[in-house]
């Protein structure tokens, strides 16, 4: 299927609509209006239909949005139907609490391979999942036919690891280091910063009142 073209922004509040909209269709709930997502997931019911607008989901006035079709249409474009193996490289104090968690809640992805320097952790088995030798990272990551990486490793091993997992053919890397990684732009990379996010919330909590925030 191909994705529709949707703004950033909207794409990335898909994952948070997807959540409560799985939460309400196990409580039992068929139908659910902006208003009261707006409520659940704190983005103003404005921006709600806007979004829904781009999937060509258009609520009904005094009916609002059916539960059950509107998370059958975003598990197609979150690939949820689909298991993805994802790939974490550096197991160290993040990666293994990355590789502990393992995306439970979600049980259409997991971490599926382990690459790592450290020889009291290659070859064996962490949280269920195998460690491998980071020199088998090329050849594993394309057998295994591995598209995604989470990269945990040091920031001075950032660039020369992001390297071979292009050569390995993946296609985007969570990056968690400090280094902003150069890839082709054919590889998508997705930075996280939990400083810059709770500098971020500081910010928000100094400088506004309410829940204008999105
Ligand atoms: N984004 C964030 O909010 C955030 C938070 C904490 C840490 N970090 C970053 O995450 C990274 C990991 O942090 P940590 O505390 O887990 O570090 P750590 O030193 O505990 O772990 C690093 C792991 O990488 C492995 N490693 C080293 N060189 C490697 C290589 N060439 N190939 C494969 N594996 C290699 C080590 O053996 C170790 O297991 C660092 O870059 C750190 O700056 C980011």
């Amino acid at each position: 299927m191909n994705d529709p073209i949707i703004p950033k922004a909207t794409a990335k509040r898909l994952p948070i609509y997807y959540r409560y909209l799985k939460f309400l269709l196990d409580a039992g709930k068929t139908r659910v209006s902006s208003t009261e997502l707006s409520d659940a997931v704190k983005f103003d019911a404005a921006t709600i239909r806007r979004d829904f607008s781009y999937f060509g989901a258009l609520g009904k006035r005094g009916y609002g949005y059916d539960v059950a079709s509107l998370l059958d249409f975003f598990s197609k474009i979150l690939n949820q139907d689909t298991l993805t193996n994802v790939a974490l490289v550096g197991l160290g104090n993040l990666g293994q609490a990355l590789l502990n968690f393992n995306f439970h809640k979600n049980s259409n992805m997991r971490v599926s391979a382990v690459f790592d320097i450290d020889s009291t952790l290659i070859n064996t088995i962490q949280a269920g999942v195998p460690v491998y030798d980071i020199a088998d990272l090329v050849n594993q990551i394309h057998d295994q036919r591995i598209e995604i990486a989470i990269l945990t490793v040091p920031q001075a091993n950032a660039q020369e690891i992001t390297d071979k997992l292009v050569e390995a053919g993946i296609k985007g890397i969570l990056n968690f280091t400090p280094l902003r990684v150069t890839v082709p732009s054919n590889v998508r990379v997705q930075n996280v910063d939990l400083t810059n996010e709770l500098q971020t919330l500081i910010y928000f909590i100094e400088n506004y009142t309410d829940n204008e925030i999105k």
